[in-house]
């Protein structure tokens, strides 16, 4: 039985250049929803998610004719220009002792069985998170100049998904501290770990892809599907 209190953090501040769009990726529609209700509808409904504080854009003037804008557990905090900064303007308006659940808000296929296997991972503590992560499959190449360089040894090679999950003062605080170091970090885990943290391994499902090219959302409407048959 988890009795820790715990909030989904999601960053949701982007402008999704890659997606080459007119709008946010997060506010395209699949299925009728736009992808930010898809993810915020599967936190917000999650039973061991007390709540959800959602980082948007200073200029987003979308999130807020959504309905779930008004769904009793989901609050907002005005985002920064990096990942980074939206996460720990978040982690700032957290209750003192909170777990951060980070999901990114182009994830909307994420399931709930791999939400709960990741709250209920075992032996977590204030310096012991853990994350989704998906073994990687393909032979991986490096390249210089349009030419391999080399192969990589993917052995031991996992693609870091979302949620994270982190002790919500002790990520700040790792945040801060690669901030201070001027460290870039794409993910919590990588600050987690530059602080000396450790940070365990839990697999997720292929299907929990971040939109990031166009291409992406015919695949996360595949994926939405599944989940609703
Ligand atoms: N300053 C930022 C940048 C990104 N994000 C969020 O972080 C998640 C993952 O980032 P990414 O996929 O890179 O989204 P964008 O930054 O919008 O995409 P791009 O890099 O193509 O602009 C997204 O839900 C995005 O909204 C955020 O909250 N604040
Ligand atoms: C957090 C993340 O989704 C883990 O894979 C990824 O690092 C986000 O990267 P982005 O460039 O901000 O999309």
């Amino acid at each position: 039985m988890n009795s820790r209190h715990i909030v989904a953090v999601v960053p949701a501040a982007g402008i999704g250049t890659r997606m080459q769009s007119d709008i946010p990726k997060q506010y395209l529609t699949l299925h009728g929803k736009t992808i930010l209700e898809h993810t915020l509808e599967r936190l917000s409904s999650h039973s061991l998610v007390d709540s959800v504080v959602v980082a948007i854009h200073p200029d987003d003037r979308l999130f807020f004719n959504l309905p779930i804008s008004r769904h009793v557990k989901i609050s907002t905090v005005t985002g920064g220009s990096e990942r980074s900064e939206s996460v720990s303007n978040a982690l700032q308006a957290l209750p003192h002792d909170s777990w951060a659940l980070v999901h990114d808000a182009a994830r909307p296929c994420v399931c709930q069985k791999d939400i709960t296997r990741l709250i209920d991972t075992e032996d977590l503590s204030p310096t012991i998170g853990a994350i989704l992560a998906s073994p990687v499959s393909d032979t991986l190449k490096r390249g210089s100049d349009g030419y391999v360089s080399d192969t990589v040894d993917r052995s031991q090679l996992w693609r870091a998904l979302t949620p994270q999950f982190f002790h919500a003062h002790t990520l700040l605080n790792a945040y801060r501290q690669a901030h201070l170091n001027h460290l870039t970090v794409t993910d919590e885990a990588s600050a987690m770990e530059l602080a000396g943290h450790k940070v365990k391994l839990i697999n997720g499902h292929a299907g929990n892809i971040k939109i990031t090219h166009p291409d992406d959302l015919s695949l996360a409407a595949f994926y939405l599907q599944q989940e609703s048959d």
